[in-house]
């Protein structure tokens, strides 16, 4: 080998090794420390136990000096590339551990809730029936109602001094939503179907004619046993509608206005149009509609005081004048179809339903409205609705709930025949109101009198507003309905569509309701 070579090799070596030298052996240092001492104490002689132990010690620190001389820095750079490997590893795998952890726990927490909210509606209806069917007034206090629902209970409604106008201010708080996305007119709705079919598990059955018959309700106390079931005053008129103003409505000879119980009540859906239903309603001759959301069936106390107290809520109406209230809280109030008819048998029902999805929308936006006002902004839509973690729609949010109409139509079906439940596509509604109000008429056996006179519209307003021929005004429903929503992220819009489509499936398959929407 020449001489260049050894150079280049030890060049090399030298680049590449890294050589490691750890001095002098300790060892040096045990004798040089322990020796000496035992030297000048006992004996000249070092003990033989150290003379075994130092000369292994040094061996063991030339061999551990060999082998260090012989390390590289190529030998470094893989223990430590070992070394960030591993970790790196051992964070993912703790990371993902964490992550499924806690994606249980909201599972869990999710699925308490739901228990939660299922038991609260059981442990209700256990407080508003009683034991024995004698609620306490302070049941209010103990069901989890909200404080104003409470407040609302303690302060007994006070009768109306006037006949309600239906001009007066829309006085509901819920903000409007932009006008659905309409599809194609679903057939007519006003007959009851013919096929019944069954209900989903967990309800009983709503289509047969026996489980269609109220069942028997044990009235809260004695107040309910006054109530009478008198039957429909109303018939249909048959006469034109077509006059000068007094021959719109001529009340019966010698008849003082009284107030009644309601003979029509639009049980929601919220935000699906109801306060328009009811405005437009108002327009007819033959209806009187009490302005205000009663919620009678709903508010414990209220309820607790018997049905008088109701009929002191309603407006004062003639005989062949037929009184409508509407509370979109009944809809999902379990109790509420069994009181209903515990009040008058014979009562009809209107029911409006939208796209569920764009009744959230036009929820969310109400409670937008009400938060920001308040100074506590809302989370955006989008997250408000659907877990961005796990993509999968926020069941515990009641306002998610309301648009699983199957759930709640199974029960109010187990109190009222079909041929008592008028149920209106509300897409349609927003596009042929006059159409939509025409069925309603026939429903409710009163003379066709809406006309696109009457129900017109305001390209101002992008909805319907309304002409009273008798009062001889115009009104549209206030700012607070028919606002403008937020554009909603595609791919959330499909999730609640996803999410609601089996229960919109359901209006068809088991109440044979066809929507335009679904
Ligand atoms: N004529 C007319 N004018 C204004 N708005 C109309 C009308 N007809 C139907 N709608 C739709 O009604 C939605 C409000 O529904 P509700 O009246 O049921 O709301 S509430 O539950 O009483 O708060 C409202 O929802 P928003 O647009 O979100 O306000 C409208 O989509």
């Amino acid at each position: 080998m020449s001489k260049d070579t050894n150079i280049k090799q030890a060049d090399e070596k030298s680049n590449n090794s890294w050589i490691v030298k750890f001095g002098p052996s300790p060892t040096r240092f045990l004798y040089k420390t322990f020796l000496p001492k035992t030297q000048g104490l006992k004996t000249h002689t070092p003990r033989p136990r150290r003379m075994v132990l130092f000369p292994i010690l040094d061996t063991m620190w030339t061999k551990l000096n060999e082998y260090a001389q012989k390390v590289t820095l190529e030998h470094l750079r893989i223990v430590l590339w070992t070394v960030l490997g591993s970790s790196v590893l051992v964070s993912l795998l703790t990371s993902v551990a964490m992550m499924n952890t806690t994606l249980k726990k909201i599972e869990v927490y999710n699925h308490r809730t739901e228990l939660a909210h299922q038991h609260e509606l059981e442990y209700q209806r256990k407080i508003l029936l009683g034991n024995n069917g004698k609620p306490s007034p302070m049941a209010a206090k103990v069901s989890g109602l909200t404080p104003s629902e409470i407040r609302k209970a303690e302060s007994p409604p006070k009768a109306p001094t006037k006949p309600p106008s239906s001009y007066d201010e829309d006085d509901s708080v819920g903000p409007p939503k932009a006008p659905a996305t309409f599809g194609s007119s679903g057939p007519s709705l006003s007959k009851p179907p013919s096929e019944k079919k069954k209900p989903p598990s967990g309800f009983s059955s709503p289509a047969s004619s026996s489980s269609h018959a109220p069942s028997p309700i044990s009235p809260p106390s004695s107040p309910w046993s006054s109530v009478i079931h008198s039957p429909s005053s109303f018939s249909p008129d048959s006469a034109s509608s077509t006059g000068t103003d007094s021959s719109l409505y001529t009340p019966p000879a010698g008849e003082k206005k009284e107030q009644r119980f309601p003979k029509v009540i639009i049980v929601g859906v919220s935000k699906c149009g109801t306060r328009a239903l009811l405005d437009y309603l108002a327009l007819h001759p033959n209806v009187i509609t009490a302005n205000k959301e009663i919620n009678f069936f709903t508010n414990v106390t209220m309820y607790n005081k018997g049905p008088e107290v109701y009929r002191n809520s309603m407006p004062f109406s003639y005989s062949d004048q037929l009184t409508v209230e509407k509370s979109p809280d009944y809809f999902e109030c379990e109790m509420c179809p069994e009181r209903i008819v515990a009040i008058d048998k014979t009562i009809k029902v209107l029911l409006i339903l939208c796209n569920p999805v764009d009744r959230l929308v036009s929820q969310y936006m109400q409670l937008k409205e009400k938060n920001d006002l308040s100074g506590v902004p809302m989370d955006a839509f989008e997250e408000w609705a659907v877990d961005p973690m796990t993509n999968t729609v926020r069941k515990t949010v009641a306002s998610i709930r309301t648009g699983m109409y199957d759930q709640y139509m199974t029960n109010w079906f187990r109190f009222f025949h079909q041929d008592k439940v008028h149920v209106i596509d509300g897409a349609t509604f927003i596009k042929d109101p006059v159409g939509e109000m025409r069925k309603v008429e026939t429903f409710l056996e009163i003379k066709h009198f809406l006309t696109s006179e009457d129900i017109y519209y305001n390209s101002t307003k992008g909805f319907h507003c309304m002409y009273s021929r008798i009062a001889k005004k115009s009104h549209c429903l206030g700012p607070t309905k028919g606002r403008p929503h937020i554009k909603v992220l595609p791919g959330v819009y499909q999730t609640l569509q996803t999410f609601y489509n089996p229960h919109n499936a359901r209006l068809k398959s088991y109440f044979n309701y066809q929507m335009s929407w679904v």
